[in-house]
């Protein structure tokens, strides 16, 4: 398939199927003229880099458990490199050497005789509760149910409050799709490279832990070659997405904003809508507050000012428009009809402003290209059906975003940003934290905003996810579970000074 925008997504690193690590690998090693064992080495180490920055890297007893192909070599990289005169190393080896891949057999030559090592079945099944497990029995290569043993085995680990980390993935957990079977329940899983898929998906939240991208080298140019429409976004993304304003930028190059929203009961969430996009850059933000009186409305910064005029909206006036926060469900279908009729922008759309769209489904068709929405689970759940998993979910948001050429945000942990053509970009920043009234709110405000400095809906809705995002992490290291959504605003300004977008 061709992307409209290739160049800037090109840089993005790419999600690879697990069929494909393989064959990655394979070129990447001809390409730079290194071995396999070479390539193994180098995850190991990045992994033992990690683990020694670590609170825990203090611990004396460690057990790693290795399966019989390279996701155990994996395992007996990290064992040798560990190893010192203050700690006890344990491998457990799952199957008979001798039945192991070629780089598992090379790595167990390698390990120093202070390792100790034994089969699974002649193991005593001893683990204090102050060591650490590290889980490298099956990575991207588990092809099928696991067997009596490493059943056996994992149920056990699973009950320990041991340590546990896991090596590329969670033993047991299929790398593109839903897990159904037991799984290794990780605190650490440190993947190599770029994230599976299946590590991106809700319903691994207890399996995964925190989740860590591991650089071992490939490079990305390597990576882009098996890329197919998937991509993880970063950091160091983000800069090349944005515009600059130069010193005889004036108000009107900030973009004027109009937000409506906001039924009695809910006028909060224009006005955080609101306050986020001045904080995102806005050079004036109008609230359209649904309630009778709209001039008796307060909104919570002087620097908001409120839409209040009888007879509709001129939208040739602003630059963006954003429809929906707390705006209820108690409109009439012409009304609403009637705002989609005059607007000729590109529009964020977001709650109630998606519910009505499930509610009057043929209105769908009359949305402006390239409008973004950005519903959370339920709300889409109300626009296209039930999914029996999110594999399914984000194949629907993907399908959605392309029928009616718009950008589909399904929020959540690794928001996915479905783009009109086939791309899904999943977000890496924000946290648990974000789960708090009104932060989607939040993330409206900012994606209208940077849509009114007029950057291509594509760039504002990659900019707004991943500032929202950042915004949040950035709060949460002094509020954590005490964060609201008004103090993701407040760290709005902190994303760009961080992120050296000024
Ligand atoms: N670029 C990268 O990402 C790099 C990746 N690297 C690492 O390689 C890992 C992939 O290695 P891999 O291909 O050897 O597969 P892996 O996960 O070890 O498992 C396959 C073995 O398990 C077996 N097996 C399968 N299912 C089973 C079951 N249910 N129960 C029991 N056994 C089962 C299967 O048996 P078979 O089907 O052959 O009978 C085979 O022996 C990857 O995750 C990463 O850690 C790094 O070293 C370098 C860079
Ligand atoms: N666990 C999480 N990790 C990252 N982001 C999260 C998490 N939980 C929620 N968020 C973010 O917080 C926002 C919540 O939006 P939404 O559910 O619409 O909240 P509200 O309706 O209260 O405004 C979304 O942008 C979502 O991506
Ligand atoms: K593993």
């Amino acid at each position: 398939m061709i992307y409209k925008n290739l160049l800037l997504t090109e840089m993005m690193l790419p999600i690879i199927a697990g069929d494909d690590v393989k064959k990655l690998d394979d070129f990447h090693m001809q390409s730079e003229g290194i071995s396999s064992v070479q390539l193994m080495e180098r995850a190991g180490k990045s992994f033992v880099a990690w683990y020694e920055d670590q609170s825990f890297s203090s611990v004396i007893k460690i057990y790693v458990f290795v399966g019989s192909g390279n996701n155990g070599g994996d395992g007996l990289v990290i064992a040798r490199l560990l190893q010192n005169d203050q700690r006890a190393i344990h491998v457990v080896c799952m199957e008979p050497i001798e039945n192991c891949s070629e780089d598992f057999i090379f790595n167990f030559s390698r390990l120093p005789d202070s390792v100790e090592v034994v089969q699974y079945t002649d193991w005593p099944k001893e683990i204090k509760d102050d060591s650490v497990i590290v889980d490298a029995v099956l990575g991207v290569g588990v092809n099928r149910p696991l067997n009596k043993n490493y059943a056996e085995l994992i149920s056990f680990l699973n009950t320990l409050s041991a340590i546990k980390l896991a090596v590329d993935l969670p033993s047991g957990l299929p790398a593109d799709h839903t897990s159904v079977g037991l799984v290794f329940q990780a605190d650490f899983t440190l993947t190599f490279q770029f994230p599976k898929l299946s590590l991106l998906f809700p319903e691994h939240a207890e399996i995964i832990g925190k989740l860590v991208v591991l650089d071992i080298g490939i490079s990305e140019s390597s990576i882009h070659r098996f890329s197919q429409n998937r991509f993880y976004l970063r950091e160091i993304d983000i800069k090349k997405h944005h515009k600059y304003f130069h010193r005889f930028s004036h108000k009107g190059d900030f973009g004027k904003v109009l937000l409506i929203g906001g039924a009695l009961g809910k006028t909060g969430a224009i006005n955080l809508a609101g306050h986020a996009a001045l904080r995102t850059g806005s050079g004036l933000v109008l609230l359209a507050p649904q309630i009778p009186d709209p001039y008796k409305f307060r909104p919570i910064v002087p620097e908001l000012m409120v839409f209040g005029e009888k007879g509709g909206f001129c939208f040739e006036e602003f630059d963006s428009v954003a429809i929906g926060p707390g705006m209820g469900l108690d409109v009439n279908f012409s009304w609403f009809r009637g705002l989609l009729d005059q607007v000729n922008l590109p529009i964020v759309l977001d709650a109630d402003g998606i519910n009505l769209l499930s509610k009057f489904p043929e209105l769908i068709d009359q949305l402006p290209v390239n409008s973004i929405l950005t519903p959370h689970f339920k709300e889409f759940e109300r626009l296209v059906g039930k999914s029996s998993d999110h594999l399914e979910r984000i194949q629907r948001a993907t399908d959605f975003a392309t029928k009616y050429n718009i950008i589909l945000i399904l929020k959540g942990a690794h928001t996915l940003i479905a783009m009109p053509d086939g791309r899904q970009i999943f977000n890496s920043s924000g946290n648990q934290y974000m789960a708090t009234a009104g932060s989607g709110d939040v993330l409206t405000g900012m994606i209208a905003s940077f849509l009114g400095q007029k950057y291509s809906p594509e760039n504002a809705a990659i900019c707004g996810v991943f500032h929202h995002g950042m915004a949040g992490e950035i709060a949460s290291q002094s509020k954590y579970r005490g964060m609201i959504a008004s103090d993701i605003i407040n760290a709005i300004p902190e994303t760009f000074v961080q992120l050296e977008v000024l």
